[in-house]
């Protein structure tokens, strides 16, 4: 039989193990990823593939893992320069007596640049390709992600109170919408709507962006039933809670990612699930906070399509995707039973969940021929992980961000044995100490 010709390809990446998501739970054992035009274009067993393709690069990872690029569906990337900075507190205390007042004196461009940088390095060395994420000057956010060369939902955030980023809710809009015609040819990003939250938006201005959300077919990224505070104060404003008030004004939908999900009735789970709408889950920052944490077993059990993320680094204190989803297996185990929550559902959650909710699941979140090659290589040798009966497990239960050595955006690489490949580590530690001292002084 006459060998058929190799198709050459930009990259080979040949690994133990291939854990592309879905199906859900499959495991592939000695199989290759070919990468080429920044898509996958095949999952074939290793022998196979290097008879079938030649490659202008070739990795050869005999003892890693490639799982999807994690997607960190909630963020305020920005506020890693927060790190630390007011912590063991509730949130209202800590929004209100300290982060609000610092970011009021320190908010800039530059502050949002400089701290989504660092994020953007800090998210890439521990496996996350994409965020959500919402904050001041997105502008700012959209530059640094792009510089990172990272995948990210630019939220075009809206607030009714002034700061030195908007005056008033149109204002944030215009801003918004400006930024979006400048940047919505670029690959790498996305755009959503982001009210801050029921307490610092009004009824009018929630209506307003579901107007918009629905024209211009925008996602919608809001902080939602975070805290009991949040609905008591809303029942005694509006006589309603925060999620029957979005309702009304028409904010639930398939494009609705409702951020916390702490505090849920059967009904109000119920609800969310018979409009599609998406929860992002994130317990490290929820705990921290001392706010509870999302009723995810149920809402799972509801049909409710469930993403993690970790919240600003001011938060939790670290954006680590892996602790994450660990951590949400874990909570799911201690409310239900050790069946909840497995660790391939776990990785389901960190990575296709989050590219659902943000409506991107046709070209992220699993490892498959046509998807964009967002893909991550954990390396999973050393004694922390051994023995390694079951990679999915491993990855989950004992791995940590650590671990992880390699990172392609876009089948760019962005991680290449734990080294940055387009920021200088270096430099943005001098950056986070400068900040440091601005903030003390
Ligand atoms: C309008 S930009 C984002 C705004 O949100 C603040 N923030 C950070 N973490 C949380 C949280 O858990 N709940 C509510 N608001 C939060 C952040 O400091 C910015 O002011
Ligand atoms: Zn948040």
């Amino acid at each position: 039989m006459p060998e058929t010709p190799a198709h050459s390809i930009e990259t080979l990446i040949e690994a133990r193990w291939v854990i592309p998501v879905e199906p859900s739970g499959t495991l592939l054992t000695d199989h290759s990823v070919a990468v080429d035009g920044g898509r996958i274009v095949a999952i074939l067993p290793t022998e196979e593939a290097r008879r079938h393709f030649v490659a202008q690069r070739y990795h050869r990872l005999t003892d890693h893992a490639l799982i999807p690029g994690l997607i960190n569906l909630h963020t305020h990337a920005a506020m890693t320069l927060l790190r630390g900075y007011a912590d063991d507190l509730p949130l209202m205390e800590w929004l209100k007596g300290h982060i609000w007042p610092t970011e009021n004196r320190h908010i800039s461009p530059d502050f949002v640049r400089d701290g989504t940088r660092i994020a953007c390095a800090e998210m890439l060395r521990g496996g996350t390709t994409c965020f959500n994420d919402m904050y001041f000057f997105p502008e700012a956010v959209a530059e640094a992600a792009l510089g990172a060369g990272m995948r990210a939902a630019i939220g075009l955030i809206v607030i009714d109170f002034p700061t030195a980023y908007a005056g008033d809710s149109d204002d944030y809009l215009n801003k918004g919408f400006a930024l979006r015609d400048r940047l919505r040819d670029e690959p790498l990003l996305c755009f959503t709507l982001a009210p801050h939250a029921p307490y610092t938006v009004g009824d009018k201005t929630f209506g307003k962006i579901a107007t918009f959300a629905s024209q211009l077919d925008l996602p919608i990224h809001v902080h939602l039933h975070e805290t009991e505070d949040e609905i008591r104060q809303s029942l005694a404003q509006h006589n309603l809670r925060p999620l029957a008030r979005l309702h009304n004004l028409g904010l639930l939908g398939p494009g609705l990612i409702a951020v916390h999900g702490v505090h849920l009735t059967p009904d109000e789970q119920a609800l969310l699930a018979e409009q599609g709408c998406h929860v992002a889950h994130c317990p490290a920052s929820n705990l921290k906070l001392a706010s509870g944490f999302a009723p995810v077993v149920a809402l799972a059990g509801q049909g409710v399509n469930i993403g993690i993320g970790t919240d600003g680094a001011a938060s939790n204190n670290k954006l680590d995707m892996f602790s994450e989803m660990r951590l949400a297996a874990l909570l799911a185990k201690g409310v239900a039973n050790a069946a909840a929550l497995p660790a391939h559902a776990a990785l389901q959650m960190a990575t296709l969940n989050g590219a659902r909710a943000l409506g991107l699941d046709d070209s992220i979140g699993s490892l498959a021929p046509g998807k964009l090659a967002d893909i991550v290589a954990v390396d999973l040798s050393g004694i922390e992980t051994q023995p390694c009966f079951d990679p999915i497990s491993t990855l989950v239960y004992a791995a940590g961000r650590e671990q992880v050595s390699h990172v392609w955006v876009g089948g760019e690489l962005r991680l290449d044995s734990r080294q940055l490949t387009r920021l200088d580590e270096r430099e943005l530690k001098l950056t986070a100490n400068v900040w440091q001292s601005r903030i003390t002084h």
